[in-house]
């Protein structure tokens, strides 16, 4: 099983740069192996002979950036660098690597772009701090108008570590080398799609051990969760694996909770049945066969369903309708206590009420799964859940203010807890951009909270699953595969 990866903030680096060097490794020492694992990655780029032009920022990353053309000069190729910055005004580790390189240096406007075999963008790293302008910006420009490979150092420049968005322009890197870990800007969109193929060196720092008092961001993966995955043992019998109940929409809006109660079956629920709408219960019947079937009519009706405790786990949203009817049966549900999934329609009939959802999921395991656009309308007149720039940022937010575990759904969907943990996810596919999809994920996570499963960890594993059982099939998915394609992906992770 794969191990957990931290992915730590700029500052959390800064830290563990500091560590290292109070524990007696100079931060030249330091700053010599980055630039040295730059110059292997550049050597698998281009061959010895080849001109690489390095362009070089005022900081420590510019620093990596000299140390790797010293190197790269000494194994035969033709470096230029190019400085972004007036030379004097380098400090530190950045001006000792800068001493250590004889070469040419031209100003950036006079840079060889466009004739360069490879460029090495080390303009900035994590020191980022605002957006782009000046020689930076112009060296930025030239390097994505050059239509040469990129090799970005630490970052692609213009990418803020923490939030992977855009800081105004960023470099666009064919591959970034970066050091002792990944940082969530390298997970996150866009700046995922800037780095291009991302390779860790290890330079002797560990980034690994945050403080424990630090909020600590992952790379959503198996080593996470799986402990926590349900194992049905000899004895199990089907109530000991919960039973799940999924609300349907009216007769001609069946179809999404059919597919996650369906979904919820196939991760292991133990049961599961669909509370439909009198007016739907023939279309629904239809269809069903191991799922069972309940008339529910309105919130009184789910009401009375619930005096059965035996219903653990709760799915409501999908095609429910965007009403104040909705937002009853959110009540109802929110008040019986059980483990719940909130998605779609019982987001967005909250427009602009997300204040009754405050501090409003604290009492059972609750997982709200809205996209973007949910979200944005969901919490419309909140502009501190609205307004970061980081998507890990407004999930955290937002799982504090509810008490929900906040699934914020995309190629980068993003798992935040009200206590501050948070996971990015990265095997998604984007044959998953397909109707029914989030139906369908909706069951498998609030299957797995019926099989007991905690709240963040189903949540973490449910996102994981889905997007293994979607990549598994590839181009012509839908989301009628999905659920057929669960046992596969289980398997591999229960064995
Ligand atoms: N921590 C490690 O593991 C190691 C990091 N190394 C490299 O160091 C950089 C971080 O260096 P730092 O000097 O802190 O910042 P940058 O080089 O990224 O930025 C340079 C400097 O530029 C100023 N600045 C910030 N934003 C802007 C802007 N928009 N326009 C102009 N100037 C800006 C600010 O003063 C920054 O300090 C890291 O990425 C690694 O590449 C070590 O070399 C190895 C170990
Ligand atoms: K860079």
């Amino acid at each position: 099983m794969t191990r957990v990866e931290l992915l730590p903030t700029a500052q959390q680096m800064r830290e563990a740069d500091a560590a290292a060097i109070a524990a007696g490794t100079p931060g030249f020492v330091l700053m010599t192996r980055a630039g040295e694992a730059v110059a292997s990655v550049a050597e698998s780029m281009v061959t010895p002979g080849a001109q690489v032009l390095v362009v070089a920022g005022p900081g420590n990353n510019g620093g990596d950036g000299f140390v790797a053309a010293r190197i790269l000069q000494d194994r035969e190729y033709r470096v230029i660098l190019a400085l972004a910055t007036a030379r004097d005004r380098l400090r530190g580790d950045a001006a000792k690597a800068a001493e250590g390189w004889v070469g040419e240096v031209t100003p950036v406007q006079a840079a060889p772009f466009e004739s360069a075999d490879l460029i090495v963008d080390a303009l900035f790293g994590t020191g980022l701090g605002r957006d782009l302008a000046g020689d930076a910006r112009l060296a930025i420009e030239r390097i994505n108008a050059s239509g040469r490979p990129v090799l970005a150092v630490d970052l692609p420049s213009g990418i803020d570590s923490d939030s992977g968005e855009v800081r105004g322009l960023a470099v666009l890197a064919d591959r970034t080398v970066t050091f002792a870990a990944r940082k969530p800007g390298h997970l996150l969109l866009p700046g995922r799609r800037f780095s291009g193929l991302v390779e860790v060196a290890d330079i002797g720092i560990d980034a690994q051990a945050p403080g424990a008092d630090r909020i600590a961001t992952f790379a959503n993966r198996p080593a996470l969760w799986s402990g926590a995955l349900p194992r049905p043992h000899l004895g199990s019998h089907k109530y000991e694996r919960g039973h799940t109940l999924v609300l349907s929409g009216g007769a001609t809006r069946t179809g999404a909770a059919r597919l996650a109660a369906r979904a919820a079956l196939r991760i292991g629920s133990g049961l599961v049945t669909v509370a439909s709408p009198p007016e739907a219960i023939g279309v629904n019947a239809a269809h069903l066969t191991a799922v069972m079937l309940r008339g529910c009519e309105g919130p009184e009706g789910l009401h009375a369903i619930l005096q059965d405790q035996r219903f653990n786990a709760l799915v409501l949203g999908p095609a429910l309708g965007v009403h104040a009817a909705t937002r009853a049966m959110v009540a109802v549900a929110t008040l019986a206590r059980r483990s719940l999934l909130l998605d779609a329609d019982a987001l967005t009939s909250f427009e602009g009420l997300a204040s009754e959802m405050h501090q409003a999921f604290h009492h059972a395991p609750t997982v709200l799964t809205p996209h973007d656009g949910e979200f944005n309308r969901l919490f419309k007149g909140h502009p501190d859940l609205l307004d970061p720039p980081s998507k890990l940022e407004r999930a955290r937010r937002a799982a504090a203010y509810t008490g929900a575990v906040l699934v914020l759904k995309g190629m980068d969907t993003v798992i935040a807890a009200p206590d501050g943990r948070a996971v990015i996810n990265e095997n998604g596919t984007p044959y998953l951009a397909t109707a029914g999809s989030g139906d369908t994920l909706c069951g498998i996570i609030a299957g797995l909270m019926a099989q007991h499963m905690p709240a963040f960890e189903a949540a973490c594993a449910g996102v994981w699953i889905h997007a293994a059982a979607g990549a598994s099939f590839g181009p012509g998915l839908i989301s009628e595969d999905l659920a057929d394609l669960i046992p596969n992906v289980l398997s591999d992770l229960l064995n």
